[in-house]
């Protein structure tokens, strides 16, 4: 057991890949703003040009679809539960003995600049970044399947064009809590992606609620951990990152709200029966309810997805 915890221990935290990470601004991977704002271009540009020319674009057939879809899920859970490791024993590692309390909710703030975002918590907010961008392919599947004009919704594109941003903007800042984030946020997509795994090799699973609970648990926290980092910051020399955690708390509020929303429309008591409701159109497209089309059953408000294209 203590050989496993060793061997965990130096390829999560002690490689010198890890423990010696700098972010170099422009020189690391992913780090020039050209990277990301052409990143995000490019996802924004797909996104919405696949809906002002749905009727141009290629569909998958539904078994390749639900292969990619069953690989890139299973990689994201499995990327997602590495980081939770990764992160959890490098902020163990790096944290100062004397002074851990403080560190876990505010980086001290460098008010020259001159500190790095680096070592192996920073490895791991790297890795969580980039995964971010990964996570656009979600989106591409989504628009290469047959019923895309339904799926892509607005909480959806949101996030994903949002997130990667912050998390950018985030190790830049050495933005206090961060690690946090990383560790609830990754923790979620665990069950989260594990769920879509699920949904495309068309196995049902029972607990599509559990999973949107854990989303809106995550935003809960968000809000839980900053009055412990405000305390520090107005107590002390001031927490890094301060100005965009003011930003990150606004998208986490508008998070929280649309996840709500997602709740209310998906499981609340008063589920409006719609002859047009997704369950109906997929019975109506396979000829009866397949265990996938159970899974993607949604009673949903129209307003809540983009709503171009044929309903
Ligand atoms: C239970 C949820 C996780 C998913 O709800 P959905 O309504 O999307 O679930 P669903 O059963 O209808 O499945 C939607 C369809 O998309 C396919 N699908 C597969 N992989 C996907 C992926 N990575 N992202 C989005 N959709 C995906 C499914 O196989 C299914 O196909 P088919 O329709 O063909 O059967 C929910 O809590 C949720 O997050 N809803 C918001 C929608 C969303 O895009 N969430 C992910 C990004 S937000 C996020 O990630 C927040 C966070 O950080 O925690």
């Amino acid at each position: 057991m203590e050989d496993l915890y060793t061997s965990v221990h130096y390829w999560l935290v002690d490689h010198p890949t890890i423990s010696q990470f700098e972010w170099k601004q422009g020189h690391t991977f992913g780090s020039s703003l050209c990277f990301l704002t052409l990143s995000i271009s490019i996802y924004l540009s797909i996104t919405l040009l696949s809906f002002r020319f749905s009727s141009l674009l290629p569909t998958l057939p539904t078994t390749t679809l639900h292969r990619i879809t069953a690989v890139h899920s299973l990689v994201l859970c499995l990327v997602s539960l590495i980081m939770i490791v990764g992160c959890s024993l490098a902020v163990f590692h790096q944290m100062p003995r004397h002074d851990w309390r403080r560190w876990v909710f505010c980086f001290p703030a460098d008010n020259n600049s001159t500190t790095l975002p680096r070592g192996p918590v920073f490895f791991w907010i790297h890795v969580c970044y980039l995964s971010k961008i990964l996570e656009f392919v979600d989106t591409l599947l989504i628009i290469l399947s047959r019923s895309r004009s339904r799926r892509l919704s607005f909480l959806h594109v949101y996030h994903h064009t949002m997130v990667p941003l912050l998390c950018y903007l985030g190790i830049y800042a050495r933005q206090s809590l961060i690690h946090i984030a990383v560790m609830i946020n990754a923790s979620v997509h665990v069950v989260m992606y594990a769920y879509y795994f699920l949904c495309a090799i068309e196995k049902k699973p029972w607990w599509k609620k559990l999973v949107t609970d854990c989303q809106i648990i995550q935003f809960i926290l968000g809000f839980i951990c900053s009055p412990i980092m405000l305390y520090y910051h107005f107590t002390t020399a001031g927490c890094s990152g301060f100005g965009l955690w003011c930003v990150d708390i606004v998208f986490n509020a508008s998070l929280l709200l649309l996840f709500l929303d997602f709740h209310s429309n998906n499981y609340g008591k008063k589920i409006r029966k719609d002859p047009h409701s997704k369950r109906e159109r997929d019975k109506e497209e396979e000829g009866g309810t397949t265990g996938r089309a159970f899974c993607s059953a949604r009673f949903e408000n129209h307003h809540q997805y983009l709503g171009l294209g044929p309903r």
